[in-house]
């Protein structure tokens, strides 16, 4: 059913952490499309396959890494081209001190350890949220909350920083105040070409935002990926809503790894991982733990969508402007 499965080469045994218990993999979504949307052209094994990572992610940075590292290699040996982690994959820390004091540049250890991985097992990795110390910590004592593409070599091929900071008090949730120890994002990032197809990339707050979503289809994005790290209280109203709107208008594919449960004592996350076709179809998705979910990608049918329902050429920028430029 899940086609080309692959084993990991041996060397990556040391990766895994003995004793530990497998992370829980769901089966690809088998939903049915729409008649008239059916896509004849290509069968489903050869389409390239992700995987979305579900994780708890603590203050303990080795142990968020080897869980992470685990589902990596899973969605490896089951054929993924890419696999995505969620926002902070490295770490959730207990406050703005702790979150300063843990993260580290892009050179820096942590994502070292990431490259190798993702050389190893020869997997994209997309890398939503790391908290990175850029060129100018020394000055602002604070990070950018970035969103690294590694190739299958290991290589950084794309960062985005977020450019809508999490700023927010919602009655129940805890207040939010990302920009106590985060800058904000000032450029966005071209989509990028993967095995998967073009990838534009967001990071989780930036979902409310459709504009953002528009202009990276229009500059060719054919997936768009939002990790998150999703409250307890906006998750249940509006995490599906946000991400199926998102799909259905800017007719693309959405990939979102979240964090999920409890990351110490006033934090938790409400998971819920999902991959959406461009028709809003909900495709792959975890539940509320850890674990992984698989979709394969199919760019024919996307193709199909844009042309059956072609949007894009009914817009009105005289009306309420160009969202339409392409990316500077
Ligand atoms: O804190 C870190 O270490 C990493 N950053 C985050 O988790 C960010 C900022 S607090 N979380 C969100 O953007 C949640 C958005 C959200 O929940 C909504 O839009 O409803």
């Amino acid at each position: 059913m899940l086609g080309f499965i692959t084993r990991p080469p041996r060397q990556l045994l040391s990766l895994l952490c003995t004793g530990n218990r497998l992370p829980r993999i769901s089966v690809l979504c088998t939903q049915p499309r729409p008649r008239a949307m059916e896509v004849s052209s290509s069968t489903s094994w050869e389409l390239p396959l992700v995987a979305v990572c579900q994780v708890t992610s603590t203050p303990n940075k080795q142990e968020n890494f080897k869980t992470c590292a685990e589902l990596v290699l899973e969605a490896a040996r089951l054929g993924a081209c890419l696999a995505f982690l969620p926002e902070a994959f490295d770490f959730i820390a207990r406050n703005p001190a702790e979150t300063l004091q843990l993260s580290e540049p892009l050179d820096g250890d942590l994502l070292g350890r990431y490259s190798q991985l993702a050389r190893e097992c020869g997997i994209w990795l997309s890398l939503g949220g790391f908290h990175e110390r850029g060129q100018d910590w020394e000055q602002t004592q604070k990070i950018y909350n970035c969103h690294v593409l590694l190739n299958n070599k290991g290589l950084v091929v794309a960062t985005y920083r977020k450019t809508h900071l999490c700023d927010v008090e919602i009655p129940g949730q805890g207040p939010m105040r990302e920009s106590n120890s985060t800058m904000p994002g000032t450029i966005l990032e071209p989509p990028i070409s993967t095995p998967a197809g073009k990838v534009g990339l967001a990071i989780c707050y930036d979902m409310r935002f459709p504009e953002l979503s528009l202009k990276l289809a229009q500059a060719g994005a054919e997936i768009l990926t939002y990790p998150s790290a999703f409250g307890s209280v906006t998750g249940p109203a509006h995490w599906e809503v946000l991400l199926r709107a998102r799909a259905i208008e800017s007719q693309c594919y959405v990939i979102a790894a979240a964090q999920c449960g409890r990351h110490h004592e006033t934090r938790t996350s409400y998971g819920h991982s999902m991959v959406v076709d461009p028709w809003g179809t909900v495709v792959a998705s975890c539940s509320e733990g850890p674990g992984l979910c698989l979709a394969r990608i199919d760019l024919n049918f996307l193709q199909q969508i844009r042309q059956h329902l072609p949007v894009f050429q009914h817009r009105r920028p005289d009306l309420y402007g160009n969202l339409g430029q392409p990316l500077s």
